[in-house]
This record gives C-alpha cells, structure tokens and sequence, in this order.
C-alpha cells in the first residue's frame, strides 16, 4: 500500500525566503518498504530510502550499464557538497548522496547533539542541484541514502570506545596522524561508516573533498587494502568568497568569529607564498603559517597543527621538493567568545606542487 502525505517542514520556509514553502512545492509518498518518492513539480524525481533493505531493492533494479557515483555526507549541505555531486553527476547515470549523522566518529566531549541538521534543505538543494545540471550531463541524484543509527549500527554505537561491541575498521598508522593526533576515534569512524556505506550502495565511484584531504589518503588506502572495486576521486575545496573553506560546521560562527577565521586559509597562503618564492625548508614554511595564525588570530583561536607531509603515507616532510606534492594542512579551534557559544574545530589545506 502507497500512502501520499505532504513533507511538512517549519525549516523550509525560513531557510528559502524568496521561495514557496517546501510543503506546497513537493510531495513525498510512503511506501511500506521505507522508501520516500521525493517527486517535485519538475521532472526529477528522487528517491530517498532510509532502509538498507529497500536501497538494496532499488540497487538490484538498476541495469547492469548503469553506473552509480556515491557521494557521502553528514548532511547540513553547502556548495561544497553539492560540487561532489555536480562532479558524480558528470561521468554517472546515478548519482546517491548519502546522509548519515555518524556518531562513531564524534567522541563523547565533540559536538554530535549539536551539529546542524537541516534535512528538508538538503533534500531541496539536491532537486535544485538536478533542475540546473544540463541536458548535456548524463546523471542525476536519483536516490538518497538516509538512514538511522539503528539501521547503520544495530548493535547501538557508544561514543566511549571501549564500550563499543562488534566490527570496526582502522588504517594503521595513517588514523593516528594529523586530525587523528588529536581526534583519536575519528578515522576508526569514518572508515567502519564508509566501508558500511559502500558495502550498502556499491558505487562504482565515490566522491570525497579536498577539504578533508587526510580522509581522502585513508580511504583510497582501504579501498586498496580491502579490494573494493571502487574509484576514488577527490573534489577540490569549495570556498567563501574571503577563502574560508566551506564546512557545515560554519554555521557555528557568527561576527567577529567568523571575520577571524580567515587566518587559517591566510596562514597556508602565506606559507605557499613562501614555497612559491624557492623556499624549501618546511619548518620556514610552518613558521611562516603558524605566525600568520596566531598573530592575526587575535588570541581567538588555538592553533592545534601546521604540518607537511607527503601524500602516501602521511609521513612529515623536511624539505619540500617541487614536483612531489606535498600536504600543507592546519587545523585550529576558534574560541568561545560569549556565554553559550561553543569551540569550534575548522581544518584546512593546500596542495603544494
Ligand atoms: N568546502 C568543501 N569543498 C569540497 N568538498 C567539501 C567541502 N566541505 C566538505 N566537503 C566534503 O563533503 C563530504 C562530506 O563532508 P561533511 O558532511 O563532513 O561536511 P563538512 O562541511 O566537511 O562538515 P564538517 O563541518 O563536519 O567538517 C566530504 O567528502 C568532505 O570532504
Ligand atoms: C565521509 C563521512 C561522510 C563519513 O561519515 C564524513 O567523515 C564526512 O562527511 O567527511
Ligand atoms: N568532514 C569531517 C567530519 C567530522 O569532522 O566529523
């Protein structure tokens, strides 16, 4: 039995004001089997499940020419997101966004309650997404993966480690570098989800940003080690007009603490600059970046890292030779400046050549 009902949304009609409301614009019919038709009044019609059985269903249905381009998410959409899905959509007939919350990769002090979840909005960027993609451009997001954390972790998923019980994937030594320094359950995360995921909606290729250039390593390096047959293909970082790299975890910052958080793109540029002019020496370059960041930071922002390292196994580099492409990455927290505002975690990076 199929039951029509209209996808309501209080979000929608603040987030888009110069649009109708989400409610009047699109209708989304419940099936018994979890699948959501999210069919809208123009021609796309994309369809979201929130069981693995019902995606597997659809998955099963597909001809074998046509060819799936995964994109995985933690939903809160921007530009930058929607870049990866611009990029699946160019060279595959499907393209699936995944959007899963996953908090095995949050530890119990980092901030799952609270990272933003605008689902509805999601959902319309992806329809938006579709209506502008050309005729020329073969694919379409055609389905959404969205499921609960019961479904992805049956057996419950602690954020405290050691009370996790079941399977869990690590890249060893690449997750304890870098973010994996300071953010020791986060790789294990990502890697346990993404290897769920790709078991769940077997892409032919998947899409990841440059923005997290580290997981980029990590899991071209598991999909090597565990024989998927699966294409990896990083997308370059989507910025603000002032440089800041985009990030769902930007809607944290307001004012002045968003003016400040420049200085981590502004810190890289000015050692790229440095590289750009013949030097080689990292810790000259690291300097440079670091002076940028705490100077300008303003006392606003703690510094975690600056650092090069090579591209393969993450190890730091003492000389930046041209031609090698090196990773010149830096992760900061910007401060709380009033009662009832968080830290907040920003990462970034450039490639230099
Ligand atoms: N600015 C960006 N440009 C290109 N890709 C991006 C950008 N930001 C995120 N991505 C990519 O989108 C995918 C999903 O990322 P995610 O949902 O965690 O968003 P996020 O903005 O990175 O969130 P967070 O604030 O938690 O870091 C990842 O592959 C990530 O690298
Ligand atoms: C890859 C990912 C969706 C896994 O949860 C997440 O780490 C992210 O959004 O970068
Ligand atoms: N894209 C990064 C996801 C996280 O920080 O959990």
């Amino acid at each position: 039995m199929v039951k029509a009902l209209t996808y309501r949304s209080s979000a929608a009609n603040t987030v888009h004001p110069s649009r109708p409301a989400l409610s009047s614009r699109i209708k989304v019919i419940l099936s018994t089997t979890s699948r959501l038709l999210y069919s809208t009044s123009r021609s796309s019609t994309m369809q979201i499940y929130n069981t693995v059985a019902s995606y597997r269903a659809w998955r099963n249905s597909l001809p074998a020419t046509s060819t799936v381009g995964v994109v995985p998410t933690m939903g809160a959409l921007h530009a930058g997101h929607l870049s990866l899905a611009r990029a699946a959509a160019a060279s595959n007939t499907h393209v699936v966004v995944t959007i899963f919350l996953n908090p095995a990769q949050f530890s119990p002090t980092e901030d799952l309650a609270s990272y933003p979840k605008t689902m509805d909005k999601d959902l319309a960027a992806l329809e938006a997404l579709n209506a502008s993609l050309p005729s020329s451009v073969a694919g379409r997001v055609t389905a959404v993966f969205a499921p609960t954390v019961s479904e992805m972790y049956p057996a419950g998923i602690p954020l405290v480690r050691d009370e996790q019980v079941g399977t869990f994937v690590e890249v060893v030594p690449l997750s304890a570098k870098l973010e994996g320094g300071t953010r020791p359950h986060f790789f294990r995360g990502v890697a346990t989800v993404c290897t769920k995921l790709f078991n769940i909606t077997r892409p032919n290729q998947v899409y990841f940003g440059q923005k997290d250039v580290q997981q980029t390593v990590i899991l071209r390096r598991l999909l090597r080690d565990l024989h998927f047959d699966i294409t990896l293909t990083v997308v370059p970082t989507e910025r603000e007009s002032d440089g800041l790299a985009m990030s769902s975890r930007n809607v944290y910052l307001s004012g002045k603490r968003r003016e400040i958080a420049i200085v981590l793109y502004r810190g890289l540029k000015r050692a790229e600059e440095l590289y750009n002019n013949g030097e080689g020496r990292a810790d000259l370059i690291l300097q440079a970046a670091r002076e940028v960041i705490e100077r300008e930071g303003e006392g606003m922002v703690k510094l975690d890292y600056v650092s090069l390292n090579e591209p393969e196994l993450l190890n730091e580099v003492e000389t930046v030779e041209k031609g090698r492409g090196v990773i010149l990455s830096a992760a900061m927290w910007v401060l709380p400046t009033a009662e009832g505002e968080g830290t907040v975690r920003l990462i970034d990076n450039l490639i230099l050549q």
